[in-house]
């Protein structure tokens, strides 16, 4: 795979990833969603292709099988994995990639590209603003809803292991936060591939007009 960056974005359920992801993937160019499969049923409003491929659980074994995840993992009693054709395709056509993605793939994703990938983690301001979010999202039943707020804890565990920590208090601010991670990242010397060489050239040339 050539090309762009892999900026995964990961965090406990409701900390606002989704949220936050939608709204900067609005305001840049050249960036676009991964799009994961996973088993959890569609919730009203998700779109088949947009938000996820919905498939059973018999066809994520299968795809499995044929090696089509960059990374999987079972999250709060569900598989989901990140595609690895539509990676690879995306970044062919020249994107830099936003993923919404668990802990566990997260720091797998890490292991496989280590330089192409940048790792942000998602919090909310407290446990108690976890819960609030997640109970008035309303997406989950009970005993989803209790699952997800357990797996919170060993999730913030993790924290350390990513390259950014974004508190998720105020929305217009965290896509402006997500957005300067993005851009510095870009910036990096290390990342401007190509064309250094003739930046430096252009620097030295005489201008005659
Ligand atoms: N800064 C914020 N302040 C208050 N509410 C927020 C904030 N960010 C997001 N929310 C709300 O919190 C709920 C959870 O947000 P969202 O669905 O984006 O979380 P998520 O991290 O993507 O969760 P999941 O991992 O389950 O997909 C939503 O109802 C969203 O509108
Ligand atoms: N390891 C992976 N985790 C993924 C992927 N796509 C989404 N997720 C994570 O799952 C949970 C729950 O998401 P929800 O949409 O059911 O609320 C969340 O933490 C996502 O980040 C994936 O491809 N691989």
């Amino acid at each position: 795979m050539t090309g762009g960056v892999l900026y995964v974005v990961s965090g406990p359920s409701g900390a606002g990833k989704s949220t936050v992801i939608k709204k900067a993937l609005d305001k840049v160019e050249g960036f676009t969603f991964s799009v994961s499969y996973t088993t959890r049923e569609k919730r009203p409003g998700e779109i088949e292709g947009e938000d996820y491929f919905f498939i059973s659980e018999e066809e994520f074994h299968e795809l499995k099988e044929q090696g089509e995840f960059l990374e999987y993992a079972e999250v709060h009693g569900y598989y989901y994995g990140t595609s690895k054709s539509f990676i690879k395709e995306k970044l062919d056509e020249g994107f830099n990639i936003v993923l919404d993605v668990d802990v566990q793939g997260s720091l797998n994703i890490k292991k496989e590209m280590p330089y192409d990938s940048v790792l942000i983690f998602v919090v909310p301001p407290s446990y108690k603003e976890l819960q609030k979010r997640l109970m008035g999202r309303g997406t989950e039943n009970e005993k989803d809803l209790k699952k997800r707020l357990e797996d919170s804890k060993w999730e913030i565990q993790r924290m350390e292991e990513f390259d950014y920590l974004l508190e998720n208090n105020d929305v217009p601010e965290s896509v402006n936060r997500l957005i300067s991670i993005i851009i510095a990242e870009q910036l990096k010397i290390s990342r401007i591939k190509d064309g250094l060489e003739e930046k430096v050239d252009k620097f030295f040339k005489y201008d005659f007009s």
